[in-house]
């Protein structure tokens, strides 16, 4: 049995844990307040689910993802995922996050910060351009005409491989967009961003992103 810890049980950490255990994965979910602010998220979702400290999640998950404001992400425990694929769903929105000149100066991506603070994790973007809404609701089988697909990003081959999997998990195809140098054509306000669109369509406006 894999288990997933989730650091983050927003609008996308909880939209996942619920989508990781009707995957039947295990899911350790947290935040910054602690488990017991997490009773009422987790009670409906099962045996399955149950609320840590994100310090706990970190160490329990098999695989990680960090779904928190981009400022926080400092905050994101390092040694106990050492060694580990960390999914990073993260985008900036200097409004709630406050200016970030690296950003800002396109000199790094969102998922290049969270490497760097992660260096002995292998650090995949994913679920960072669909609306938390939709991640439950707009997936279909593998092979369904025109069906959505999500890209991802990552200089490890194993944890883009790994979200490719996931993603086919919930209904996904995937578009990998390569290294996360390169990641910014996903990041906020590029045309691929929270639009629905299938693969080739996905290529395409991965393809004609500006910065
Ligand atoms: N909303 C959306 O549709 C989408 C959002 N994103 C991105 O994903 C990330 C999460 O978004 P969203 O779920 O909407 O955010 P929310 O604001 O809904 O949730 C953020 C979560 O992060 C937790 N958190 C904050 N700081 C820390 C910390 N230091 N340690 C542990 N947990 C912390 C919060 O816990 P607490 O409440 O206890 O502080 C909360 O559970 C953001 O970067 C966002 O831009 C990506 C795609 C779509
Ligand atoms: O990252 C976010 O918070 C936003 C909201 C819509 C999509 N992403």
């Amino acid at each position: 049995m894999t288990t997933i810890g989730i650091i983050g049980a927003g609008n996308i950490g909880s939209a996942l844990a619920r989508g990781f255990a009707q995957h039947g994965y295990d899911v350790v979910i947290s935040n910054s307040r602690g488990p017991e602010t997490l009773a009422d998220l987790v009670a409906d979702m099962g045996d399955g689910v149950r609320a840590a400290t994100a310090q706990d999640a970190a160490a329990a998950g098999d695989v990680v993802v960090v779904t928190v404001p981009l400022k926080a992400i400092d905050d994101i425990p390092v040694e106990p995922l050492a060694g580990k694929i960390v999914l990073d769903t993260n985008n900036y929105y200097w409004e709630r996050d406050g200016r970030i000149a690296e950003l800002d100066e396109n000199r790094t991506t969102t998922s290049q910060m969270l490497q760097e603070h992660l260096p002995q994790s292998r650090v995949a973007k994913a679920f960072n351009h669909i609306m938390s809404a939709d991640i439950l609701t707009d997936g279909s089988p593998a092979g369904t005409a025109d069906r959505r697909a999500l890209a991802t990003s990552s200089d490890f081959d194993d944890a883009a491989d790994l979200v490719t999997r996931i993603y086919d998990e919930f209904g996904f195809d995937t578009v990998n967009v390569g290294p996360l140098a390169d990641s910014w054509r996903v990041e906020r306000d590029r045309p691929a961003y929270v639009v629905r669109q299938n693969a080739e369509e996905l290529r395409a406006n991965l393809a004609r992103a500006e910065r």
